[in-house]
């Protein structure tokens, strides 16, 4: 397949035109017969798109995307993309996703939109996961641009399993965690498409210990169904930065210049 012209930018590219731009260029990896998956979020949705103008003019086919969200799955079928899930297809070629942060090692931080179970489920059955960001997504130690890592949590005695996690990071300056709530309504806990809770854990100074002992500290607690750390899980980020260049790099910190 051609590789799909860059998409056209204003002139001071803002920030959904960056996504853009890199939804676009993770999108020309995608070939005729792939199982996909599909992310979730304002970055995702350009994949989407894209996706399914290219399966209307006849450029793709043979194509099945997994939907990561009750969201996406809606809007991939809005697009026209065929939709099918892991138990049909436990193996998928490629996913394509946003996160919220992305630390040089390539470990992220996702689901600010909640969709962090299915996502991790889905990317994590991927031969390749390729992750799409603008460049404020960069940053040298997750959780340091404020971001938090979310902890879905079935919603039985939720405060008990809050109050477990506050334990665990008691000991960390800058840490605080909060219960997520419907926006609009403080008093209403947000519900997850698996009708779980969402805690938030902020870690003001970014995460400085061990990644993979966190990620294990918070799974051992009981209520806790799965956080939004995805380590290395990622084979490569696309970054489009405001300067219009666009690198894709992977794991092992190599970068290739994709343009600009
Ligand atoms: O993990 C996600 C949703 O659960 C998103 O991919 C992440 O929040 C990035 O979103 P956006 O592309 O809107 O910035």
């Amino acid at each position: 397949m051609p590789p799909a012209a860059d998409p056209p930018l204003t002139t001071t590219p803002t920030q959904d035109d960056l996504k853009r731009v890199a939804a676009y260029h993770a999108v020309d990896l995608v070939q005729s017969g792939m199982v996909l998956g599909l992310g979730t979020g304002s970055t995702a949705v350009h994949a989407l798109d894209r996706i399914g103008d290219l399966i209307r003019r006849g450029t793709l086919r043979d194509i099945v995307g997994i939907p990561t969200s009750t969201k996406t799955e809606a809007h991939a079928r809005s697009v026209g993309i065929p939709l099918s899930d892991l138990d049909v297809h436990p193996v998928v070629d490629l996913s394509i996703d946003g996160a919220d942060e992305v630390d040089p090692h390539l470990n992220l931080i996702k689901g600010r939109g909640g969709s962090l179970l299915r996502e991790k489920m889905i990317e994590g059955a991927s031969k390749r996961f390729v992750v799409i960001v603008d460049e404020t997504k960069m940053v040298n130690l997750l959780g340091g641009s404020g971001m938090a890592v979310p902890v879905e949590v079935i919603p039985f005695c939720s405060k008990y399993t809050m109050s477990n996690l506050r334990t665990l990071f008691s000991g960390i300056p800058g840490f605080h965690l909060r219960l997520r709530t419907t926006p609009g309504d403080e008093m209403t806990p947000a519900v997850t498409d698996n009708l779980n809770h969402v805690i938030d854990l902020f870690f003001e100074d970014g995460i400085t210990s061990d990644l993979d002992a966190i990620s294990d500290a918070i799974l051992k607690i009981v209520g806790v169904v799965e956080h939004g750390m995805f380590l290395g899980m990622a084979t490569s980020v696309i970054v489009a930065g405001k300067d219009g260049g666009v690198t894709e790099i992977n794991r092992m910190g190599v970068r290739r210049i994709i343009s600009g």
